[in-house]
């Protein structure tokens, strides 16, 4: 399905939890959804069929990495990111200023927005509110984020005020320079750390400025779950209840079962790619250490009953032996592997909300993990 315009619909709920859809021109997004990670125009180790193939119906792009390189620029001029990557569903990018935070040199934040050098080649480099819309339309992104400041944790009341404020009037400088794209959305995004009365605050200037979707920002920054869930127990009730609601950055499946629950309706996480590059597969019982020499000789797929193509095609003594010899398919089979269980299990979430029964999803969802990897 597509549609002209961006719209969201919720189909059903299971106590805060929602089970809906996200019309867009580019296709659907069945929710709760998880977006796989696609920094530099890639989920690296992956086929865009193949990421496709795994459940996804969006994947998120980088502002801050593509603007270094190719630059949006080129990108634009070669037809936007998804011809560049030949990923033709919806493509949701950050705004960069996480990145920014995260990765660049000799950073200097001011009220206009933050000068930085390259972490590639010591370019300088400056991103304002009005510079990153400006970047995600070259790139052609379905759902932009607003330029933000994400508050480092933890952060005393005044510096984590001064942090969310700053953000707000960067939100309104978004919404601005946006302008008017239909079929494109414009997402805000809460900031105000752990300090209810300033998510508040934040959540409702965001409704005053007005914006396709809400995100819940400045988490998952080293709170740990029971801070992020305490949290979560309030933040997205003050985001309206009918526009799409995402955390940015979450998370392990315990984490993504949690929000869930606590009303969350889209996720990204770096996890489940990152962690199968270095021979971590997730699944229902819980993480397994490919590298482990338990491995080496076990007949046994890594995980019973998973159809994805390195559970119906190979051995764990097989994705061990790969995964040693630091082979490519080690990779690719455990990236695979990674992204279709999380989206197995937010079929499984979808389906629980869709039938009333959350609840019962998580309690077998703990069950299985307590039982371990044998
Ligand atoms: C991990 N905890 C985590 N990640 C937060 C990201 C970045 C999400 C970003 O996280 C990686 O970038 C580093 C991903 O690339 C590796 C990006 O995918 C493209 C992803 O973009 C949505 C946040 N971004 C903004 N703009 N504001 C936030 O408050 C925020 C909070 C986060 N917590």
């Amino acid at each position: 399905m597509t549609s002209a315009t961006f719209g969201f619909a919720v189909q059903a709920t299971c106590g805060k939890a929602r089970a809906g859809t996200i019309t867009t021109p580019r296709g659907d997004i069945r929710t709760p959804a998880f977006m796989p990670v696609g920094t530099a125009a890639t989920v690296k180790a992956m086929l865009p069929g193949s990421v496709r193939a795994t459940g996804a119906d969006i994947l998120l792009g980088n502002t801050y990495h593509l603007m270094l390189r190719p630059t949006a620029e080129r990108i634009a001029a070669l037809g936007g990111l998804h011809k560049f990557m030949n990923w033709d569903r919806p493509i949701l990018t950050d705004s960069g200023g996480f990145q920014v935070m995260s990765l660049a040199s000799l950073r200097k934040m001011t009220e206009k927005g933050v000068t930085f050098r390259s972490h590639i080649d010591g370019s300088r480099h400056e991103i304002t509110p009005e510079r990153s819309m400006e970047i995600q339309r070259l790139l052609g992104s379905d759902i932009v984020m607003a330029f933000d400041e994400c508050t480092p944790y933890p952060a005393d009341e005044g510096t984590a005020r001064a942090s969310m404020e700053l953000s707000m009037r960067w939100a309104q400088r978004s919404r601005d320079a946006f302008g008017d794209r239909p079929g494109h959305a414009l997402f805000g995004i809460q900031q105000g750390s752990v300090y209810a009365d300033q998510r508040a605050e934040s959540a409702s200037k965001l409704r005053t400025i007005g914006f396709d979707g809400y995100a819940v920002g400045g988490l998952a920054v080293g709170e740990g779950q029971e801070k992020m869930f305490e949290v979560l127990d309030y933040a997205p009730d003050m985001l309206p209840e009918d526009k799409p609601r995402y955390l940015m950055g979450v998370g392990k499946p315990s984490d993504i079962v949690g929000a869930v629950a606590r009303g969350i309706d889209m996720m990204d996480c770096v996890l489940p790619s990152r962690s199968g590059r270095t021979g971590q597969g997730w699944t229902a019982r819980g993480q397994v250490n490919l590298r482990n020499a338990r491995h080496r000789d076990d007949p046994r797929p890594l995980e019973e009953g998973c159809t994805c193509p390195a559970c119906t095609g190979y051995s764990r003594a097989y994705l061990h032996h790969v995964i040693k010899s630091d082979e490519i398919i080690g990779s690719m089979l455990l990236t695979w592997h990674n992204l279709h269980y999380y989206q197995s299990l937010m079929q499984g979430l979808r389906d629980a909300i869709s039938a009333g029964a959350l609840a019962d999803f998580t309690a077998a969802f703990h069950a299985n993990v307590a039982l371990g990897d044998v």
